[in-house]
């Protein structure tokens, strides 16, 4: 349920720069809403973004989706545990390995580790697009395959889209964690994203997190498009 202890909604902060981030960021609520920090802000502000988002009381989600060989990646998700992040995530296309070493290596953190999730397939890709890659499995199906790696490497959930939650809650159970970007109101524009769903449908399906960018930091007014998310949504 969305609550001052869980906000379910996670704000995708996708600006060039910590001027605009921080602009709308001071207009927000952790009470309300989580942030997320991806490869564009991280790459131009970096950890000090994080820290002055930590300062004003946000938990973050640091969407670095790191993929590379065990030694690198779990050296990475360490470094995000030592910033403090609220969640940190892999790809879970880098295999058993890979994604084992990260889940070890954050065991030292205890109980203040960050969450560690994998994503699946990205929410921008439709079947052609997996066909490109050569995979020509349905995307559900691949979703399916690779949520089940990460469960049992011992991660604590994916990245999939909404579409995919009721299946992934019955394979793998209520308390792996999905976290679903695609979120689109019915009034807003898809963008680049192909499997989508409403804030209030995806929170039906399943999904234990909303991850939202555009409708919310393009929007005439961001605070009122979040604010309208928000009540949607309160209670579910
Ligand atoms: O499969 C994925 C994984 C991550 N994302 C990220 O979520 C947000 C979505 O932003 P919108 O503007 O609401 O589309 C963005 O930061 C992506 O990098 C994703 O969309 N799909």
């Amino acid at each position: 349920m969305q609550t001052p202890d869980n906000p379910r909604i996670i704000v995708a902060l996708d600006f060039p720069s910590d001027q605009p981030a921080l602009a709308l960021v001071d207009q927000l609520d952790p009470a309300k809403c989580r942030l997320k920090v991806g490869k564009e802000l991280f790459t131009r502000s970096g950890p000090e973004l994080v820290r002055k988002l930590h300062a004003r009381g946000f938990e973050v989600f640091l969407d670095l989706k790191f993929h590379d060989i065990p030694n690198t990646t779990s050296a990475a998700v360490a470094a995000a545990a030592d910033l403090g992040v609220w969640m940190v995530n892999v790809h879970a296309s880098g295999g058993e390995k890979m994604m084992t070493a990260c889940r070890d290596r954050l065991e030292s953190f205890g109980k203040d580790r960050p969450l560690l999730i994998a994503v699946t397939v990205l929410t921008s890709m439709g079947p052609g697009d997996l066909a490109g890659i050569g995979i020509t499995d349905s995307p559900e199906a691949q979703v399916s395959r690779l949520a089940t790696l990460t469960r049992n490497c011992g991660l604590d959930g994916v990245v999939c889209s909404a579409q995919e939650a009721p299946a992934l809650k019955a394979e793998q159970g209520a308390d792996f964690k999905l976290v679903t970007p695609g979120i689109r109101p019915l009034s807003a524009d898809k963008g680049d994203q192909q499997r989508i769903m409403t804030p209030t449908e995806a929170l039906k399906a399943g999904s234990d997190y909303l991850v939202i960018g555009r409708p919310i930091t393009q929007a005439a007014d961001p605070l009122a498009a979040l604010e309208a998310i928000h009540s949607e949504v309160v209670g579910l």
